[in-house]
């Protein structure tokens, strides 16, 4: 295979990936072309929040071919485009050949959430120590267990006593693991939602996957009163939902929420205080872990 690389200022790397698209690459990767140099710019913004800028201000764009003629076709095309002024060719270069499934599967080991409690990639021979485990692969939904907002739902639901989880609702199920986690540790019925159609359906496989029963759907599937409310979105979202996650939670039930910082811990406290008492029960990089019994 062979690589088309690139330079665009931050106006053309739109027009430039969609081209480079449109020319059949197999791949088109967009970085800082100033990483590693005084002029490198993050652009991270705040967790839920939109970045500061759009763009770098100059991208390093490379597009992979399959073979070197067709590299050097989408060049010669390329820069004939008039939204190419500006933009300049940094090169062809031949890639070595890599077992790219191997190498994507070398990145996903099994992580354990608790000593007997394991997330493992469906490729991956089952860790003995595992005596309850989620088998999950990445894909297009959030949750594959690496995330500490995931991990510390995990851990809580792992660490319940045996047989207390009752009906369960995940809210903003994502990939199901928290839905998944809960049905392997006992819940008896458990709905999971999501405001993005693609998680729901990959919540269903995930569950499938791992032969456990429960219903899926966007966020009015989610109906009445559980035992157990999980929910691991982000602050703002969270803050937003308090009168309804709250609505969920029957008398004497657990309300476990996920997606905050650590600085964030007073805000939620007090959007759900007029509901429930929320305290911090676990953190893990920055991230905290809020859980309220409701009265
Ligand atoms: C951080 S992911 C969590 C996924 C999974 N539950 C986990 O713990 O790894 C948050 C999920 O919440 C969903 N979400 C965001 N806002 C939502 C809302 N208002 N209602 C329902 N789901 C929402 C997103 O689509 C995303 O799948």
């Amino acid at each position: 295979m062979h690589e088309l690389s690139l330079m665009c200022p931050e106006d053309r790397v739109e027009d430039v990936s969609d081209a480079l698209d449109a020319l059949d690459a197999l791949s088109v990767s967009v970085e800082d072309m100033d990483a590693q140099t005084e002029a490198e710019q993050a652009l991270f913004g705040e967790p839920g929040m939109p970045p500061p800028k759009d763009g770098w201000n100059r991208s390093r764009i490379v597009a992979l071919f399959p073979d070197e003629a067709a590299a050097r076709q989408a060049q010669d095309l390329l820069v004939l485009q008039d939204f190419f002024g500006g933009c300049q060719v940094l090169g062809i270069q031949e890639v070595e050949a890599q077992d790219w499934v191997r190498l994507t599967q070398s990145q996903f080991q099994p992580v354990d959430i608790t000593p007997e409690f394991w997330i493992v990639p469906t490729w991956h021979e089952m860790p003995e120590a595992a005596k309850v485990s989620i088998r999950l692969d990445p894909g297009l939904a959030f949750g594959t267990g690496t995330h500490p907002t995931t991990r510390m739902c995990l851990r809580w639901i792992a660490t319940q006593p045996a047989g207390s989880l009752g009906r369960t609702l995940d809210y903003g199920c994502g990939s199901g693991i928290l839905a998944i986690g809960a049905a392997k540790f006992g819940a008896p019925a458990i709905d999971a939602v999501d405001i993005d159609p693609d998680a729901v359906v990959s919540c269903e496989l995930n569950a499938q996957a791992n032969a456990v029963q429960l219903n899926a759907g966007l966020p009015d599937k989610a109906q009445g009163q559980y035992q157990t409310v999980l929910a691991n979105i982000l602050a703002t979202p969270l803050r937003m939902l308090a009168p309804l996650l709250c609505n969920h939670v029957q008398a004497g039930g657990h309300l476990v929420l996920a997606g905050i910082l650590e600085r964030q811990a007073d805000e939620l406290k007090q959007a759900y205080a007029p509901y429930v008492q929320l305290d911090v029960s676990d953190s893990e990089d920055g991230w905290i872990l809020m859980t309220a019994r409701k009265a």
